[in-house]
């Protein structure tokens, strides 16, 4: 059996369709969503991906803006952007991008953004909020999983889902956002404690890795037919390495491709962040 790709990068493609119909309805109502990234440092990837989350943003009609801060940036100046941007009416939505450098604490930094305009959902606001199941802002990973699963009709309600990592950006939120009433999957969160991986993850009909460990989950360790999600991406020598070896796509029946899996479909939940939150303020001001 050779497993079927779960094709984030067209779906990513196919949500920024939708993105679109939504921002131009948006703008003829006179409100134009808005996208700020903060970054801070010179640091390569982080550039690639906010420069990458500005051309995202074009192609849906988000108009986007940048406060580049310089790696020796202090504290103080972190925050006067981080004000500025929470009070600024353009901007709808923004993000602090991570890692940030050794000076700034990025929970501090966090903590400082407005949770309404949180638009990675990543402030302690909005994962309380999904611990206790109200409606807040969603983090995008997490969120961009369920999506991609969704639109392949990979079932998931009463689904075993064995979720391998605990990171407070993906592992742990994605264990509440399963979770809910309105995906209702059972769960299990595994991580570096866990005594016995493999016995986890056969169980499972969708193994999720979010762990960042490189080849950490190999076919034998699959039920034949489960459902992989690779999150764990690392580039090593230059090729994006998941937490799953190749073996895997011969015993699946779904696996997301590193690259063109995941990746795409967090940049995809960011833009739909801005959007909602955009429509929730012109349902206000109708
Ligand atoms: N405040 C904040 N929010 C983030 O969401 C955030 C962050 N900081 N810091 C860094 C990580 C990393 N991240 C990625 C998202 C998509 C791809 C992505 O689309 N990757 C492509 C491949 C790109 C490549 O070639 O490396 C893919 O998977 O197809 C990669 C990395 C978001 N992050």
């Amino acid at each position: 059996m050779t497993a079927q790709r779960l094709d984030g990068k067209a779906v990513a493609a196919q949500i920024k369709i939708e993105l679109k119909q939504r921002v131009d309805a948006l703008r003829e109502q006179g409100v134009i969503p808005g996208l700020g990234t903060v970054l801070v440092g010179d640091d390569p990837a982080s550039q690639i991906y906010v420069n990458g989350k500005h051309r995202d943003c074009e192609q849906v009609g988000i108009e986007s803006y940048r406060v580049d801060l310089p790696a020796d940036a202090t504290p103080e100046q972190v925050e006067r952007s981080i004000r500025v941007l929470n009070d600024s009416t353009m901007c709808t939505g923004y993000i602090v991008q991570l890692p940030l450098p050794p000076q700034i604490d990025p929970n501090w930094a966090l903590e400082l953004i407005d949770p309404d305009k949180d638009a990675d959902g990543l402030t302690s606001d909005n994962l309380g909020k999904l611990v206790l199941g109200r409606s807040g802002v969603l983090p995008c990973t997490p969120r961009g999983i369920v999506e991609l699963l969704r639109r392949y009709e990979i079932p998931l309600d009463g689904a075993k889902v064995c979720v391998v990592g605990r990171g407070t950006t993906v592992g742990r939120p994605l264990g509440l956002l399963l979770t809910r009433r309105d995906v209702n999957a059972t769960v299990t969160l595994c991580h570096t404690g866990t005594k016995n991986l493999a016995e986890e993850t056969r169980q499972a009909d969708i193994v999720i890795g979010a762990a960042g460990h490189p080849g950490l989950v190999t076919a034998s360790m699959l039920k034949p037919g489960a459902v992989v999600v690779d999150v764990g991406v690392r580039r090593i020598e230059g090729k994006p390495v998941g937490d799953f070896t190749a073996d895997v796509w011969d015993v699946a029946s779904y696996v997301t491709p590193n690259p063109g899996g995941v990746g795409p479909m967090t940049r995809a939940m960011l833009l739909v962040n801005v959007v909602e939150r955009a429509e929730q303020i012109a349902a206000q001001e109708q």
